[in-house]
């Protein structure tokens, strides 16, 4: 624990009647107040309702696709780095632009009854520059280990690894593709470009959304080929009480439609005796909010994985959802993940129920079809 800030009462110092401010003080005052987050009751909404209330001809003309894109890059702000997203123009289907149906956002809007951020438990680094993950003295380093040794002892991978505590390289590709990631955040004395600071700095590979012949809306690769743990995006969108997700899964699941991505990493039954009692805390719906992410289409032989992300929040509930490739990706191919997390456990389970004689087909429109055409489809999604 020595590299740890531990949070403790802060007194101030004065200097000849000045107040003496270091990074220590800022840090410990900071600690103290409550980090600005945002409300889903507060989502702006101006911009979709005045463009559907203009006429179909409007919506579908490439005016309207622009308008759709400068919004996307305006929510870009905080991705100095990251190429616009276009909304390609693939000659499939009617549609100009996806619905205006929700806000483009790169935050998560919290929803009733979610707690804010806990930054007071923050755990941080005292590393001067790049923190050094292999020097024992930075302090999150230790945590990710801590949590990578977890996953070594339920024997989910493997106990030899020659690279080093932090889950990415030095060029900030992930190295390791199963675990939560825990980035340096706010509180830490390293510089913004530690190599353990990736998804806080941005999307830099480019990504369009694109018509699919079958699954609607999607999104792919630019014009260059992505390297295998690459960080795309988080899944934005409103972070939700697992209640008020189940309700509005309800009419999800009639409209045939869903946007809801529930928080239940493997990492958070560890402590469970039995994991089946494990109960869901959160999930974050992007219906009404979200980015280019929401557009991520599944595939039983996916390209890209959701990972746990740790960053401005203590709380190991309310992880980001952060995508990353899991494969080199091919120039202008298709983006998509599981929507069952890992898939050959849910083709094992679909086999056994088989076995047995079950069918696991459920009767709401959602439960359709998968029709990501990979050779080894599981035929459903979400069943
Ligand atoms: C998160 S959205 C993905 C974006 C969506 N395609 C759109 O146009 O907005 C999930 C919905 O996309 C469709 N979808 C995603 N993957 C699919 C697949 N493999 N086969 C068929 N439909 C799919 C389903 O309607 C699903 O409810």
């Amino acid at each position: 624990m020595s590299c740890a800030i531990i949070p403790r009462p802060f007194l101030p110092k004065y200097l000849c009647g000045y107040r003496i401010i270091t990074w220590a003080s800022y840090v410990a005052e900071q600690r103290e107040r409550q980090l600005e987050y945002r409300l889903s009751r507060n989502l702006p909404h101006s911009l979709q309702d005045h463009m559907n209330t203009l006429p179909a001809s409007f919506r579908d003309s490439d005016i309207a696709r622009r308008i759709f894109e400068a919004h996307i890059q305006e929510a870009m702000i905080n991705e100095p780095r990251a190429p616009p997203i276009e909304i390609f123009d693939n000659d499939i289907g009617d549609e100009v632009t996806p619905r205006w149906e929700f806000h483009y956002t790169n935050e998560m809007w919290y929803g009733e009854s979610v707690p804010p951020p806990d930054i007071k438990r923050l755990e941080s680094c005292k590393c001067i520059g790049k923190c050094d993950p292999k020097s024992g003295k930075c302090a999150c380093a230790r945590r990710q280990l801590k949590w990578v040794q977890r996953y070594i002892d339920a024997d989910i991978i493997p106990s030899t690894w020659p690279g080093s505590p932090f889950v990415y390289d030095s060029k900030g590709v992930l190295q390791r593709l199963e675990c939560p990631i825990f980035e340096c955040n706010r509180f830490c004395d390293c510089d913004d470009d530690c190599p353990n600071r990736v998804v806080q700095n941005g999307r830099k590979w480019p990504v369009h959304i694109v018509r699919t012949e079958h699954k609607g809306w999607g999104v792919s690769a630019g014009n260059k080929k992505i390297p295998k743990g690459s960080y795309l995006g988080i899944y934005a969108g409103e972070l939700l009480t697992e209640q008020e997700g189940e309700e509005r899964g309800r009419y999800y699941d009639l409209y045939g439609r869903t946007y809801l991505f529930s928080i239940d990493f493997h990492h958070l039954k560890f402590d469970m005796e039995d994991p089946e009692d494990w109960e869901n805390l959160y999930v974050v719906d992007a219906y009404h909010a979200g980015n280019f992410s929401r557009f991520l289409n599944h595939s039983c032989d996916p390209n890209c994985k959701i990972f746990a992300c740790y960053i401005d929040d203590a709380d190991v509930d309310k992880p980001l959802l952060a995508v990353f490739t899991t494969r080199d990706v091919e120039p202008w191919e298709e983006l998509c993940f599981s929507y069952y997390g890992d898939i050959d456990e849910k083709r094992e389970e679909i086999e056994k129920a088989r076995e047995g004689g079950q069918e696991l087909v459920r009767g709401h429109a959602v439960y359709a079809q998968c029709r990501c055409e990979a050779s080894n489809c599981i035929g459903r999604l979400f069943s």
